[in-house]
């Protein structure tokens, strides 16, 4: 696959080239060594999983694609260029939104303000040449609501609009959060374990979501999840961790169908 730069999936969408690509990845913590020398590349236009058991790395290597984690050894390359330790405000503006395991929303505000704050990040206009450019920053303002609107309306989220975000159900807040990601724009999508805590209503609500996301804004989109089950359907390709090393990388089928991902889904030990 690395041969090529773009395919076809069998339901019609272009996979084109690497938009991240991690080289060599280890990443340690004291002596703990959490990710050992990984490699693997996500690809415009695709849903990637990262999956493994408890303790396999996974948080580690999603804030390493993140940029909050800079690795020991290994480079992380995004849209082309080699990556290096960035600081908090880089690693707002360099095009990548994620999603969190624990929702990190604003719970007395809106669902709409909430999302309205995803938007941060493309403002030009600052609060001085707000006051002196009144007409640029009432655009701007037009603009991002126009988007804000459209993703509420992509997200089923009508009724809710006005409610602080603290009273919904859970599995409406983690579409709230994926709606304030979405709001970025972003040219990566990060979740993180998007369906943990949900009922199987909400998980199946949540990869409609994913997979419309990804079909109708054509958002790259990578995910970490525990469970292996959720992210089979939905994934185009699926790398594997355990125990920090990757252990499988491949299509659904491919990795559903290796013996090592096999046996470290049920617990056999390790040399
Ligand atoms: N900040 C940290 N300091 C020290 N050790 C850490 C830190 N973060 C992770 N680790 C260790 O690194 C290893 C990988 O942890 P990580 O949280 O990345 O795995 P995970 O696959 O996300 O696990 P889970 O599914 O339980 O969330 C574990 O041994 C963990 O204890």
């Amino acid at each position: 696959m690395n041969a090529i730069d773009s395919y076809i999936t069998p339901d019609g969408r272009t996979i084109g080239a690497p938009v991240m690509e991690m080289k060599n990845i280890t990443l340690r913590f004291g002596g703990v060594v959490a990710i050992k020398d990984i490699s693997f590349d996500i690809r415009e236009g695709e849903i990637r999983a990262i999956i493994g058991p408890n303790g396999a790395g996974k948080s580690s290597m999603l804030n390493v694609m993140n940029g909050f984690y800079h690795p020991q050894e290994g480079e992380v390359h995004f849209r082309g260029e080699k990556r290096g330790p960035m600081r908090p405000h880089q690693i707002a503006h360099q095009g990548i939104a994620r999603t969190f395991q624990n929702i990190a929303l604003f719970k007395g505000m809106s669902t709409l303000d909430n999302i309205m704050t995803g938007r941060l990040t493309h403002m030009k206009t600052g609060m001085f040449s707000q006051i002196k450019w009144w007409g640029a920053a009432q655009r701007e303002e037009v603009e991002n609501r126009e988007l804000v609107e459209k993703i509420i309306d992509f997200l089923e989220i009508q009724t809710i609009r006005k409610t602080p975000v603290g009273r919904l159900p859970y599995g409406l807040q983690k579409r709230v959060e994926l709606g304030r990601a979405l709001a970025a724009e972003p040219k990566l999508l990060l979740l993180d374990e998007p369906m943990a805590g949900m009922n199987v209503e909400e998980k199946e609500d949540m990869s409609r979501f994913i997979l419309d996301v990804n079909d109708e804004f054509g958002t790259t989109i990578a995910l970490i999840e525990h469970d292996m089950g959720v992210v089979m359907d939905i994934a185009d390709r699926v790398v594997v961790m355990d125990y920090g090393k990757k252990i499988g990388d491949g299509t659904p089928e491919e990795v559903r169908t290796n013996q090592d991902v096999i046996d470290a889904y049920l617990g056999v030990a390790h040399d």
